[in-house]
């Protein structure tokens, strides 16, 4: 840090008064990081200060200008700033060091970047102290990193060094953290006390840049294929896409992408060694060393090692360095490009890396044999899906933000498993009768369309085309005769009296396999679903429209019924827990005996109200129904409180305290409830939140499930098919859970590494049925032992790549014990090694 660079660019200069230079906490390829105390904030607030190295400041400040002169205001808005609001691109000030003193005692002069400091440091460190982190909090974390992606995508820019080491994790500040906790949060962990902001990104313009400036980084391995192979090019935002896949690995996973096999290539490296030199593996570090023999080492590895052979790593690692500035290193560039095939188009770049010989070997992996990390059947499908798509070889084939957008929504909406599992679920007692009628009783004659039988034979053919996803269906069930114009589901099915029989119409453009009263899900038009925060409420009634979800089948059954007539009037002997209030009721209506009647299922979601508030009419608008409902029965509203309730939070018609009350409730159904279908424990809740009328009464009227008696609207059905659809992503997440569980336990004992994430902690929420069931499922499918296979196959490939790199290698161990005119320090070198 010798030269003196001036201060061309008229930064702001760095006060020594009011800012305590403190500890180095980081470093990167630009420069070291400290900590620094703000002496005149009240609160002496903590900065990072990165100095930049004086070798690289200069190009680092070019790539900001770079990107001024193209959009100043980009600029502005990126580095400019540090203080304010926290943003997802962390933000930082240029400012230059005039004579500053460094704890270490040295003085510099030069450009330094000031920032608002990241308690947690950054992602990589994170996760690897946080690996208890839930699956929702996992996911919180994929869909931060992604809206900063996509923030920088929007202003057209390419983070191109995305990395977990680029990833800082703040403390959640105090004012957020209360906020939060007052509102209740579903796609949010309550443990997740961190914020996320995206660094560095945009100042490394191509792959071949970076390799001058860091030549050894492993981190570079987040770099697509595409910017190995062509160094020059610049990055493009399919391969941020790419460096997103390896992120979201890591953050499944908890470990640094290619870390394995990096060390893997270092070990073959170091036994090649042992081959040839027996006396190196006392090298007094233990046989399981991780360090190469002939790689300089980072500094983060030595922390634990003795004294002295830290001190020999540093020493040779300056006589390395020294190597290469007597620019002797030929031989192994031509080593690389002989046995490795690196197709590196810029003589400059594989001479900086050829010092690290294993790094170009995990780089031409990665390139020539698409090695990527192991992923195994522990993650649920979708998310393992994503991280394959993202990292594929092919840029083209990576799915644009938009997609990627999409699939983590999906991910967030069905993470009923941990925090979202607990649904604040509550059913009145009649509910409860009819849904475990639905859940348990397949042969119950009120439910004729889920006859066990059919329901089986339908299930095992259709299940030979398309095990996963075809099952999913929706029977649509009327009353026979019942001729209602309304356009909804059943304008496609009108039931006769042989509502039974399969689709025999040859001409039928139907799944056979399906029954006349089965509609297949591609051909329901299901509207987008609604915002993030719509919820899978596994029942739903409402005058017209029962929605059941049988688990044990996943089927959803929308089950429609007549409107009430004198004629009709059935009463429901089986209902004898009725209060008074509702037995009064029943004196004045009428009830089916298929189905429960009329209560209405309200659920408060930021992005679901609105569309509720306009597609439906509260019952209580409704004249025609009036006779049917009495106040009472409306005040039986489901309420979901673990859902996001920012928006609603900010209506000044909610009041605070029923919001805290519904955190208490909330929080109070975390601790116990695993099964969000199990209506026995979530009866004793709704009892008392039905006391509560002030509560229901309040939401009820912009939140009821509801729509209006005659309409012909086919937009009321909209909050229908929403529900329909989310039980159709629950159960689907559902299996595929537990798909990836049983995977799991059955690949476990083939791989110790494989870490068994969440889903083996949830596996509680399956009851023994369900997962008897698929455990027979998933035996009789050979999948697995194909994935097994695979796994093996790819396995022995690597280590014929193994063995095939050893034999190749064994007489040139070394480059530089096999640098035939070698010098002088060569043979120094190579006697100090070995
Ligand atoms: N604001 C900050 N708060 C806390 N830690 C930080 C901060 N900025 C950087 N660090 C730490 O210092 C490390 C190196 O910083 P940074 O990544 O910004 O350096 P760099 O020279 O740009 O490196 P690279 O080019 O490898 O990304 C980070 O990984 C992080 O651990």
């Amino acid at each position: 840090m010798s030269d003196v660079i001036k201060n061309t660019y008229n930064f702001e200069l760095f006060n020594n008064e009011q800012y305590v230079i403190g500890e180095k906490i980081g470093e990167g390829s630009y420069g070291y990081v400290y900590k620094v105390i703000d002496l005149n904030s009240t609160s002496k607030e903590l900065y990072a200060l990165k100095i930049l190295k004086p070798s690289y400041s200069k190009r680092f400040i070019e790539n900001l200008i770079k990107y001024s002169t193209n959009n100043p205001e980009n600029v502005d808005d990126l580095y400019r700033s540090y203080r304010g609001r926290r943003s997802i691109l962390h933000k930082y000030k240029m400012i230059y060091l005039d004579n500053i003193f460094l704890p270490e005692g040295e003085i510099i002069t030069g450009y330094a970047t000031l920032s608002e400091l990241a308690s947690y440091g950054n992602l990589d460190n994170y996760l690897k102290e946080h690996k208890n982190l839930n699956y929702s909090d996992r996911l919180e974390i994929v869909n931060t990193i992604l809206n900063g992606i996509q923030n920088l995508h929007c202003k057209t820019i390419c983070h191109s060094a995305l990395k977990a080491e680029n990833i800082l994790v703040f403390k959640k500040s105090e004012q957020e953290q209360n906020a939060r906790s007052s509102r209740s949060s579903r796609n949010k962990s309550n443990n997740l006390d961190i914020e996320l902001s995206l660094s560095d990104f945009s100042v490394i313009p191509s792959f071949s840049e970076r390799s001058i400036i860091s030549p050894n980084e492993f981190y570079a391995s987040y770099t697509s294929p595409d910017c190995i192979k062509y160094p020059n090019n610049g990055y493009s935002f399919e391969d941020d896409i790419y460096s997103f896949g390896l992120l979201l690995w890591q953050i499944a996973y908890n470990e640094t992408p290619f870390l394995k096999e990096f060390k893997e290539i270092n070990n073959i490296k170091l036994n090649n060694v042992i081959l040839n030199n027996n006396s190196h593996a006392k090298n007094g570090y233990g046989e399981d060393s991780e360090l190469s023999p002939i790689l300089p080492i980072q500094n983060d590895n030595t922390k634990e090692m003795p004294y002295e052979f830290k001190k020999k790593i540093e020493e040779r690692n300056k006589e390395i360095e020294l190597l290469e500035s007597y620019n002797k290193i030929q031989q192994s560039t031509h080593y690389i490009n002989d046995n490795y095939k690196l197709n590196l188009n810029r003589p400059g770049r594989v001479e900086r890396h050829s010092q690290n010989n294993e790094l170009l070997k995990l780089y031409n992996l990665i390139v020539e044999n698409q090695l990527r990390p192991e992923v195994g059947n522990t993650i649920p499908s979708r998310y393992h899906d994503l991280i394959l798509n993202c990292w594929n070889n092919q840029s083209k084939k990576r799915p644009d933000l938009v997609k990627i957008e999409e699939e983590v929504t999906k991910l967030m909406n069905s993470s009923y498993k941990n925090k979202m599992i607990s649904l604040d679920y509550k059913l009145s007692d009649r509910q409860s009768k009819s849904l475990s009628k639905c859940l348990n009783d397949s042969n119950a004659t009120t439910y004729i369309h889920t006859n066990a039988t059919k329901k089986e034979k339908t299930k095992s053919v259709w299940n030979k085309f398309n095990p996963r996803n075809s099952i999913m269906k929706i029977i649509n069930k009327t009353k026979t005769g019942y001729n209602h114009s309304r356009s909804d589901l059943r304008k496609t099915v009108f039931l006769n009296d042989d509502v039974d029989s399969p689709i025999n119409d040859p001409s039928s453009s139907k799944n056979p396999l399906l029954y006349q009263n089965e509609i297949e899900m591609e051909n329901i038009q299901l509207p987008e679903q609604i915002g993030y925060n719509n919820i899978p409420i596994g029942h739903c009634e409402n005058d017209y429209t029962t929605i059941n979800i049988d688990s044990g089948t996943d089927t959803v059954i929308i089950d429609t019924n007549p409107p009430l007539t004198p004629e009709t009037h059935t009463y429901d002997t089986s209902y004898s827990s009725y209060n008074d209030v509702q037995k009064n009721y029943d004196a004045n209506t009428s009830y089916l005996t298929d189905t429960t009647h009329a209560n209405n299922v309200s659920y408060i979601s930021s992005g679901i109200n609105d569309s509720i508030m306009e597609n439906s009419t509260s019952v209580t608008n409704d004249t025609y129904y009036d006779n049917y409902y009495s106040s009472d029965e409306h005040e039986n509203t489901l309420i979901y409180p673990d859902l996001d309730l920012t928006d609603i939070e900010q209506d000044n018609d909610v009041d605070s305290i029923i919001l805290q009350e519904l955190n208490l409730r909330k929080k109070s159904i975390d601790d116990d409830i695993n099964d969000p279908l199990n209506s026995k424990q979530v009866n004793n809740e709704f009892n008392t939140l039905q006391k509560e009328k002030d509560i229901s009464g309040h939401f009820s009227n912009a939140t009821s499930f509801t729509y209006s008696d005659k309409d012909e609207n086919e937009d009321s059905n909209i909050s229908n098919y929403s529900v329909a659809k989310n039980y159709i992503n629950y159960t689907t997440n559902k299996r595929n859970t537990l798909f990836a569980f049983l995977e799991s336990k059955t690949s476990a004992n083939t791989n110790d590494d494989l870490e068994l994430s969440s889903s083996e902690e949830n596996i509680n929420f399956y009851d023994e049925e369900d997962i008897k069931q698929l455990t027979e499922k998933t035996a009789s499918t050979n999948s697995i032992k194909d994935d097994l296979k695979n796994a093996e196959k790819a396995k022995g490939d690597l280590n014929a790549v193994k063995n095939d790199y050893i034999t190749k290698n064994e007489y040139i161990s070394s480059p530089i014990a096999n640098n035939n005119d070698g010098s002088e320090l060569e043979r120094e070198m190579y006697r100090f090694t070995h």
